[in-house]
């Protein structure tokens, strides 16, 4: 990870968030430090993916602030690779612009077990298969913040067990993670914040 020795940080205080007329969370807090991780739960459009917008940068809250020092790594459902060209072109070309270096990449499609795929134009991929290249992309950009978002949507075992190995390879070399998922992860130590648990009520 670049810069390993800086104090990485990810933080919200009294978060909320509004999308239309309606406040969808608040009180929202929690404070992660370089090996921390944080599963953010609770059922279908309860908000985890406009809380990880937040965290993003991409989505203005409500009310309370963020708190961030460290790059960070944005996987949700948008696959930045072009559909027509074959995996490997497409990643190449996706590294280029976004500054990964080969060997990252190349590493990470090992670790992703996508090798085989690199010949197969993107938009003929599994759904299981696209979210593979972008955990392999989000994998190789060497950055202490990943903000994943259902991350393990679409996956068969092995793929659950890779991921799940990644993110803790990650907290171990001192990253911090966010991971919105409906489903339950299987990793020790992992702050959560269960988002139904900050549903404000109908005075709000
Ligand atoms: N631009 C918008 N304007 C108004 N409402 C929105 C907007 N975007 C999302 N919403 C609503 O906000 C709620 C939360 O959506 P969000 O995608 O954050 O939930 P989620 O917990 O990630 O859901 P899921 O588990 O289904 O992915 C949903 O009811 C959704 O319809």
């Amino acid at each position: 990870m670049q810069g390993a020795r800086r104090p990485w940080r990810l933080a919200a205080a009294d978060l909320a968030c509004r999308r239309g007329d309606r406040v969808l969370f608040a009180g929202v807090h929690f404070a992660l430090e370089p090996g921390d991780a944080l599963h953010l739960a609770g059922p279908n459009g309860i908000g985890k993916s406009s809380l990880i917008r937040i965290l993003a940068g991409l989505l203005r809250p409500y009310a309370g602030r963020v708190e961030r020092s460290g790059a960070i790594a944005l996987a949700d459902d948008h696959l930045p690779l072009d559909g027509q060209a074959p995996l490997a072109r497409a990643l190449d070309f996706w590294a280029g612009f976004d500054g990964i270096a080969h060997d990252a990449l190349e590493a990470a499609v090992l670790r992703l077990e996508i090798e085989g795929l690199l010949d197969v134009p993107v938009r003929y991929l599994s759904t299981g298969q696209k979210k593979r290249a972008l955990l392999a992309l989000t994998a190789a950009r060497g950055v202490p913040i990943w903000l994943l978002d259902e991350p393990l949507n679409g996956l068969d075992t092995q793929g659950l067990a890779i991921v799940e190995t990644l993110i803790e390879e990650h907290r171990a070399a001192g990253g911090i993670a966010v991971i919105a998922s409906h489903l339950p992860l299987g990793l020790p130590d992992i702050q959560r914040a269960m988002l139904a648990d900050h549903v404000p009520g109908p005075e709000t």
